[in-house]
């Protein structure tokens, strides 16, 4: 095949492929009491795997097809399955253990709810949930998030996670308790101050680990993996589970009970009690659209709907623009 002169660049490869929206379901049966995970699950490898790509040499190629049915098998046989962090770090240890020229897998999980339907009030075995034994539902279209990074280039024995976890999608609204004022004033400005006004926003959040030294799966197939024993860097026990109850709990209560300057501030001290809340986390990253509702002006028609903002009634919701509020916080 002619390379039309492409051969003379000097070029440099950056190449990483696998599966995207591997969409799974899984059931775990604990005699009635039943558990339900549902996933979308990317994995994608990296490792020597450049001649692929630049000599068309597919020996170096598992195929995505089989990355795909790896996804299946672990959602099968991995004891980690209903912790999607942890399944992550089970299916990329899976995949850089057994193909020794891949050095790193990224695995995104992103998990759907399906929360027991509060029927019957039943009670697991543990006696910590309850809700009916096997019927679900959606009660919310924000997800968990789990991005993973299994890098095995220091050795196939030596094994690191990097993890960022978190939540998309979480949409909430408040009616009082938010208010905007003191900002630039100048030929632009067309924004009244406020003293009251709707807070709404749709909930990213991303929070990231300290690494997280993994442990070797102690057979063959690689599926006793002790993820218990996992420790980060500076030897504090990872608690994944842990870290994403009181994240979206201190999310959920700093929304709803600060009374809010600005975005920015009520993002602020989000992240700053999340940080103070979980010393395992490293850094933590908002971003939180302000999706505007505005007062209808019906002056028009003799009704006063706009002043004062606290006497505000009916409003009209702007699909577009919203404002966009973001920032990282990390510790010193
Ligand atoms: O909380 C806010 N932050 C802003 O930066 C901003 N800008 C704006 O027009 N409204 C708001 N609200």
């Amino acid at each position: 095949m002619s390379t039309g002169g492409v051969t003379e660049l000097q070029t440099t490869l950056h190449a990483r492929y696998g599966k995207d929206k591997v969409r799974v379901l899984r059931v775990v049966r604990d005699g009635a009491w039943h558990h339900v995970v549902e996933y979308n699950v990317t994995a994608l490898l990296e490792g020597d795997i450049d001649v692929s790509y630049t000599h068309a040499d597919n020996s170096v190629v598992v195929a995505t097809d089989s990355i795909k049915n790896i996804t299946y098998y672990l959602a099968k046989v991995s004891p980690h399955i209903l912790v999607p962090e942890h399944f992550a770090l089970h299916l990329g240890t899976h995949l850089v253990s057994r193909y020794a020229h891949i050095h790193k897998a990224f695995i995104t999980v992103e998990q759907l709810r399906w929360t027991r339907i509060p029927l019957n009030n039943t009670q697991s075995k543990a006696g910590e949930e309850k809700g009916h034994t096997h019927a679900f539902y959606r009660d919310g279209e924000d997800k968990r998030v789990v991005k993973v990074e299994v890098d095995a280039s220091a050795g196939k024995d030596r094994l690191v996670g990097h993890v960022i976890s978190g939540i998309s999608d979480l949409l909430v609204l408040k009616s009082t308790g938010s208010s905007f004022s003191s900002f630039i004033r100048d030929e632009y400005t067309t924004l009244a101050e406020v003293d009251d006004r709707i807070f709404s926003t749709s909930v990213d959040l991303q929070y990231k680990f300290a690494p997280v030294e993994l442990p070797v799966p102690a057979d063959a197939k690689q599926i006793d993996f002790k993820l218990g024993e996992a420790k980060t860097a500076d030897g504090t026990v990872w608690d994944a589970v842990g870290v994403a109850e009181r994240a979206r709990k201190v999310t959920l209560e700093v929304f709803a009970e600060d009374e809010s300057a600005s975005v920015q501030a009520t993002l602020y001290r989000m992240a700053q009690l999340l940080l103070v809340q979980n010393a395992g986390v490293q850094t933590v990253t908002y971003s939180l659209p302000n999706k505007h509702y505005i007062p209808v002006d019906m002056r028009y028609i003799g009704v006063e709907n706009v002043t004062p903002p606290s006497k505000a009634e009916v409003f009209m919701p702007i699909a577009a623009p919203s404002g966009l509020i973001s920032a990282t916080v990390s510790r010193k």
